[in-house]
């Protein structure tokens, strides 16, 4: 039936997302960050960006807000990208609500399959809503951050980017991941159809260098449901929200 037995693990043929969960999984444990290449395949990413190019057209992008210090580096910052919140299921957004499920089957399968290693660390079973970003091109950049410095119950960052012809020498824009414990850095361009997975911890500080082309990407934040509930439970007791959005 299209299995076959390799390492004592099943491959099933006939499950796509078997091969990318076990490079995920890989990946993750061994670098704490995962890049997949032609993620959606170029007919079906071209659908995703035309939606996001749509919604950017129609408005209804927010200015990327003031975040203060948000590495712990006493720096005051201003976030030049410009973001909305959506679950997905918003009319004429199919195609983004289709690559967000996607990449909820990729993680919560990853997270329950045997040997998963360091994402086995994890209960994953909610997350954020998706964070569609634009930087508007005119230098505009994000310093160096840990995306969940403290424990606010997000443990994977999962960023989908959407631009074609992308060529960091021309537009800028590289992702910088600088990670806990090494002094290599990982450089990731914000190619089109590329997905990325990282943990949003203090493993994981990174910026975005200053962008000269509208760069988009989408972002989803996977939440570990014991240190999620425990924020929650710890912020009901000092009464402010968890800094992610629901
Ligand atoms: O676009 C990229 O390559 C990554 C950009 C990035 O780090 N965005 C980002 C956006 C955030 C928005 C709200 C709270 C925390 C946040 C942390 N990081
Ligand atoms: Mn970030």
């Amino acid at each position: 039936k299209g299995t076959a037995v390799m390492n004592n693990c099943y491959l099933d043929n006939n499950d796509p997302y078997h091969e990318i969960c076990l490079r995920v999984i890989r990946d993750m444990t061994t670098y704490g960050v995962c890049v997949l290449d032609n993620f959606l395949g170029r007919d079906r990413g071209l659908l995703v960006r035309n939606e996001v190019l749509e919604m950017y057209r129609s408005g209804i992008f927010t200015a990327g807000q003031l975040v203060s210090d948000p590495g712990g580096t006493g720096a005051q910052s201003i976030r030049s990208d410009r973001i909305t919140w959506m679950t997905g299921r918003e009319p004429h957004c199919h195609n983004i609500g289709t690559l967000i499920n996607q990449v909820d089957s990729i993680v919560i399968r990853a997270n329950k399959m045997p040997d998963n290693g360091r994402m086995g660390d994890y209960i994953i079973n909610t997350r954020t809503k998706a964070m569609v970003a634009c930087y508007p091109g005119s230098g505009s950049n994000y310093v160096k951050h840990v995306d969940n410095p403290n424990k606010d119950g997000r443990c994977i960052t999962a960023i989908y980017y959407l631009n074609l012809d992308w060529d960091v020498r021309r537009c800028g824009g590289l992702l910088r991941v600088f990670p806990e414990g090494t002094d290599k850095v990982a450089n990731i361009e914000p190619i089109f159809d590329r997905m990325l997975f990282f943990w949003s911890d203090r493993r994981n500080p990174h910026e975005v260098q200053p962008a000269f082309d509208t760069r988009y990407a989408i972002t989803l934040w996977y939440f570990d449901a014991q240190e999620r509930e425990e924020a929650i439970r710890l912020y009901q007791t000092r009464g402010s929200q968890p800094s992610s959005s629901k």
